[in-house]
């Protein structure tokens, strides 16, 4: 099982012999006093900058695996005795993708509006052309949200862990998943409710859009997501999440949403400049959020703002191909020294791929980056969006979290596009 959802969700008293087994303290010590060394690792990405450059490679490596922890990195030379041997075979090690920014919680499918919109796109130019003949607009939005309100719990989390399966085959050991489908009091908390027994990371998005229903009382809408829908969600979340773009939030009504977050303890990050030139990115630095995320449309003064600040540009790239439309300019914002993370924007309507690899590929092909800035992205950059010092790094006391690959060189993730390259992924010190 690749994630442990349902002695998560069952209550103590229903528990079976396995799950007290699972829980039970002798088996956390024994799992615990077991070190496993896994040897001959061709070429080690630690993200860990005490061995050079920021992806700090090590040649020839090991590392040694207890609990669910890191504990210790090295030439393999010089690796100490352990309990078990898993040998890497000269192939490469990174880190288990982050991915920062999803919305895994929802039911329907949107092929049909896939398909017009590149359909559209093709009958009106002649040919295939750049984005402008038939734009992604928010308004599908409203079919996700009203599958989402008919499906029942199960349904959502059925599919929820289908696609982190999906994830975690491809090497993504953490997620963060937002709300955002339901935007009714109850259907907001459901859908939480279902993230948070699937991750730490959980992002409240009930200013995603205004709903159909409230399309005439949009005030009466940004009140209740910050206050009656807030109270219910608060508890389940982490994150607070507001879309400021058009045919979403302004940029007051951002600031609300972001202010009774902030003030119910939930920590900020915003939707912002992805379809078009907009005040997300000012808004984002203004409130000190850890991710702004999409980043498409920049001005010079948004780009200064970033690398003025803590705040990190996390890039979908997942969203401009499926919309067809023009990815961000990640060189642009590396070089004005912005921290950058991909993430994949796993959802119906904007991209609808779970897989980090093809984020990093886009991202190498398409936005300027190299290999390694990608995979750092993917990675730590991820981590750093969601504020976190212990994933996204391979250095003692860190999570064990790590993928082997099947390939010498992290350089295949995007040299080999579309080709499932995660031979092993581990999480939290297990092979998953
Ligand atoms: N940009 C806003 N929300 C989603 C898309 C939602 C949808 O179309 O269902 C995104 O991140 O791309
Ligand atoms: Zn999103």
């Amino acid at each position: 099982m690749v994630y442990a959802t349902r002695q998560l969700l069952a209550p103590a008293s229903e528990a079976s012999d396995a799950d007290r087994w699972t829980r039970s303290p002798v088996r956390e010590r024994m799992r615990r006093m077991v070190a496993v060394l896994v040897d001959r690792i061709g070429l080690l990405v630690t993200n860990d900058p005490a061995h050079g450059g920021p992806l700090g490679e090590l040649a020839d490596a090991a590392l040694v695996v207890e609990g669910a922890h890191i504990a210790w990195v090295g030439p393999a030379r010089r690796a100490p005795a352990a309990d078990v041997r898993v040998d890497a075979a000269n192939q490469a090690v990174i880190p288990g993708f982050v991915d920062s920014h999803t919305h895994l919680v929802f039911a329907g499918d949107r092929a049909a509006e896939f398909e017009a919109r590149m359909s559209v796109e093709a009958r009106v130019s002649g040919r295939v052309t750049g984005a402008g003949r038939a734009p992604y607009t928010t308004g599908g939005i409203a079919t996700t949200i009203q599958a989402t309100r008919a499906a029942s719990d199960e349904e959502l989390q059925a599919t929820a862990l289908r696609l982190l399966g999906e994830m975690r085959r491809a090497g993504t050991t953490t997620v963060e998943i937002k709300s955002g489908y339901g935007l009714t009091p109850r259907d907001e908390a459901r859908c939480l409710a279902i993230a948070e027994a699937l991750t730490e990371e959980t992002t409240y998005l009930g200013g995603h859009v205004v709903p159909p229903e409230y399309a005439d009382r949009r005030d009466e809408y940004v009140s209740l997501v910050c206050r009656e829908m807030l109270d219910v969600c608060a508890k389940h979340a982490r994150w607070v999440d507001v879309f400021c773009d058009r045919g979403a939030f302004d940029l007051d009504e951002s600031r609300a949403i972001l202010a009774a977050g902030m003030a119910r303890g939930l920590r900020p990050r915003l939707h912002g400049n992805q379809l078009g030139p907009g005040p997300g990115v000012q808004l984002a630095v203004e409130v000190g959020a850890a991710s702004v995320d999409h980043c498409t449309y920049l001005r010079d003064e948004d780009v200064a703002a970033l690398a003025g600040s803590e705040t990190v540009a996390t890039l979908l790239p997942g969203a401009e191909f499926s919309t067809r439309s023009p990815y961000p300019d990640a060189r642009r914002l590396l070089d004005a020294g912005v921290t950058v993370a991909l993430a994949t924007d796993c959802n119906p309507g904007t991209s609808f791929t779970s897989s980090m690899p093809f984020c990093v590929a886009l991202a190498v092909r398409e936005m300027g980056m190299t290999p390694g800035e990608a995979l750092w992205a993917a990675t730590a950059g991820g981590a750093r969006a969601l504020r976190r010092d212990d994933i996204g790094v391979l250095r003692p006391g860190a999570r064990a979290d790590f993928v082997i690959l099947a390939a010498p060189s992290y350089v295949h993730l995007a040299y080999r596009p579309g080709v499932p390259l995660a031979a092993a992924v581990w999480k939290d010190g297990r092979p998953s």
